[in-house]
């Protein structure tokens, strides 16, 4: 069954987390980011720039101090006991660790993914991709697999970023601010969408289609061409168990060869993308950071604020430019708890002004000076600045 948001909240009643919007002045788990730097990415990020985090009473940042030579944090979580023993060690903060997607935990159990949708969703062939022998957890939507994590009830989440045809899933922009999550990986999956139908069904005798709106936005030609009605589904997986329950012949849906399979449909046409090559990127998260290395290329992902004023923008992307660090995405989402900013100007009454937040993705690892150097320059004019995680990038073909 997958999971609702409501009854993982309904499990977090000894957990409390606190979410909200950089400028309202939230507590994020504990640590309170007064306008400057949010940053919860390694060890090695702390080192250079734990003075501009103030901590809050009952929590303080990790400072190099607590490390051991291996990176893993030695201190006790709320630093009250510094020895004994944890009565419980499932409740023991996990050593950091380079990770490299493994498919069991420590204990050697399976790793638990949770993915929105439910099987044979596209997010779950990428939540596999990541992790091949993975247990996967389907949510019903995009907030709770955050909540899945946050709660201990599964170790990831693999969610959909972006798509070449469709571009952004907004949703998940806006979520990964308001949750506590790093992130640790992403993986680039090609989407290839089939027409599916009932057995003996002929693609021509549909009239309407099933999908999620991303694939049904993807498919935009091919529907057109085909002059089917098109209707909005959680997830494609769910558009085809929709139809394969309806039972209605002239009803069909965008979905996978693997949810045809999995709810006994049949494959009408394939590649039904406009564009042949259909990729989404998902990321994985996790609630704990990976030590950023400089093995192989990585990635890291920042978001942040800028003071209004003439070429802030450009001041901004400057600092990448200026150090030779290739930006891969740049996305601008409204501060929803901030939306207008009134600027009173003098002789001409006041103006107002859309605030936004700026997502962006560089390729450089925060292990590598030019970096660190850039993120320093960046908080000269940044009014918030969060770094979301540091991984190792997708490389492989797909
Ligand atoms: O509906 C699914 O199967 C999903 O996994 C969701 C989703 C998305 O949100 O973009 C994932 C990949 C495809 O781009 C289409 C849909």
């Amino acid at each position: 069954m997958a999971l609702k948001a409501n009854s993982i909240w309904g499990c977090s009643k000894a957990l409390h987390f606190h979410v909200g919007v950089p400028d309202s002045g939230s507590r994020f788990c504990g640590l309170r980011f007064v306008n400057k730097w949010e940053c919860c990415c390694a060890p090695v990020v702390f080192a250079q720039f734990h003075r501009a985090i103030t901590p809050v009473e009952d929590e303080k940042p990790i400072t190099p101090s607590d490390l051991d030579s291996s990176g893993a944090i030695q201190r006790s979580q709320n630093n009250t006991e510094s020895s004994g023993f944890h009565k419980d060690l499932n409740l023991l903060p996990k050593p950091l660790s380079v990770t490299e997607p493994s498919s069991s935990s420590s204990d050697g159990s399976k790793v638990r993914v949770a993915y929105q949708g439910i099987p044979g969703a596209y997010s779950e062939a990428a939540a596999l991709k990541a992790y091949p022998k993975s247990e996967t957890v389907p949510c019903e939507q995009f907030e709770a697999a955050f909540k899945a994590v946050e709660l201990w009830l599964v170790d990831k989440a693999v969610l959909p970023i972006e798509n070449s045809v469709g571009g952004s899933i907004h949703r998940n922009y806006d979520l990964l601010l308001r949750h506590r999550l790093h992130i640790v990986g992403e993986v680039q999956l090609v989407v290839n969408h089939c027409l599916l139908g009932l057995p003996g069904v002929q693609k021509e005798e549909l009239k309407r289609v099933f999908s999620h709106p991303q694939a049904l936005a993807q498919c935009e030609m091919t529907l057109s061409k085909l002059g089917i009605i098109r209707v909005s589904a959680d997830d494609t997986a769910g558009a085809a168990q929709m139809v394969a329950s309806s039972g209605e012949r002239d009803t069909g849906a965008v979905a996978s060869a693997r949810a045809a399979k999995i709810y006994g449909l049949n494959v009408l046409a394939e590649k039904i993308q406009d564009d042949d090559d259909n990729i989404t990127r998902f990321l994985i998260l996790a609630r704990e950071p990976i030590i950023a290395g400089t093995d192989r290329p990585y990635k890291t992902s920042i978001v942040f604020t800028l003071e209004e004023g003439p070429g802030m923008l450009f001041k901004a992307l400057a600092v990448f430019a200026l150090r030779n660090i290739n930006l891969t995405k740049i996305e601008s989402r409204p501060q929803r708890k901030r939306p207008l900013r009134v600027v009173d100007d003098s002789n001409k009454g006041s103006a107002k002004y859309f605030d936004y937040l700026f997502y962006i993705d560089f390729e450089a690892s925060m292990a590598d000076p030019r970096a660190q150097f850039a993120l320093g320059h960046l908080q000269e004019f940044a009014g918030f600045l969060r770094v979301l995680g540091c991984y190792p990038m997708d490389t492989g073909l797909l």
